[in-house]
């Protein structure tokens, strides 16, 4: 579970506030979808969250572990994929993927399993053995999606997942997504395409000028919207105010 409470954060010696006192909790189990135009605050807020920045105010709550407090942990319980993976390309796929696994603990036949599991989901087993600076784009995605999954991380934070994967691999992703909320597990993105977070997400939130203007369930969404409309329309309408 993911809890977040009265977060701020703030650039340029605080005259820029990027993320201005958001509370949120995403449950076991959920699909937690993060929308907001661009600028909004969605990358700062995950930022905090995975604990790459500190947050001004407020507090983060992974699996009940504070994230200043108990950093490590915290560190432990969760996986990032950034919206820009930068992976170390003079290590091949396998030396990538033992080296996820080492930094999270990961049992030799855990990792084993796993890595097996998600390089064939990604179909990614012919390239494992080569350097990962002779991978596409979308091949180093997958490759730090597969490390980012070794853990089975009881939270999964992901900065634009989709953008950039072929179909195929799109929709695998979303299965992934799905069958780790099946197994109690918390899954939270940020997304510019709303077709997916309508489709995929148990709950979302809006972010818009660092503050959170919609928040819950898609039928809750429509029903504060007093209609029976699109996440895209509402999204318009309530990132317009
Ligand atoms: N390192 C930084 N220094 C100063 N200002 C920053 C910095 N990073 C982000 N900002 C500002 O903070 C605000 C929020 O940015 P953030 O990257 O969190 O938005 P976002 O919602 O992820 O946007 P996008 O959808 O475009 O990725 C923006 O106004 C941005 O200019």
């Amino acid at each position: 579970m993911l809890k977040i409470k009265n977060l701020s954060k703030s650039y340029s010696k605080g005259t820029k506030k990027a993320v201005d006192n958001i509370s949120f909790t995403a449950r076991k189990g959920e699909i937690y979808g993060f929308l907001g135009p661009n600028g909004a605050g969605k990358t700062t807020t995950i930022k905090m969250i995975v604990g790459l920045l500190k947050q001004d105010e407020g507090s983060i709550s992974i699996s009940g572990k504070d994230t200043v407090r108990e950093s490590l942990e915290t560190k432990l319980l969760t996986s990032y994929v950034p919206d820009n993976p930068q992976v170390y390309e003079k290590l091949k796929g396998i030396e990538y993927l033992n080296f996820m696994a080492d930094v999270y603990n990961v049992g030799k036949n855990e990792r084993k399993e796993r890595i097996s599991k998600y390089l064939s989901t990604f179909e990614l087993e012919d390239a494992v053995n080569d350097l990962i600076s002779s991978y596409s784009h979308g091949m180093k995605q997958k490759i730090v999606l597969t490390g980012a999954l070794i853990s089975d991380p009881d939270l999964f934070v992901l900065d634009e997942p989709m953008v950039g994967l072929d179909p195929k691999s799109s929709f695998n992703l979303k299965e992934i997504m799905r069958e780790m909320c099946d197994n109690g597990k918390t899954v939270f993105f940020s997304t510019h395409v709303l077709e997916v977070a309508e489709k995929i997400c148990d709950k979302i939130a809006i972010i818009n000028k660092g503050k959170i203007i919609a928040e819950g369930t898609m039928a809750e969404l429509k029903q504060k919207a007093g209609k029976e409309e699109s996440l895209e329309r509402i999204f318009l309408e309530v990132t317009e105010k």
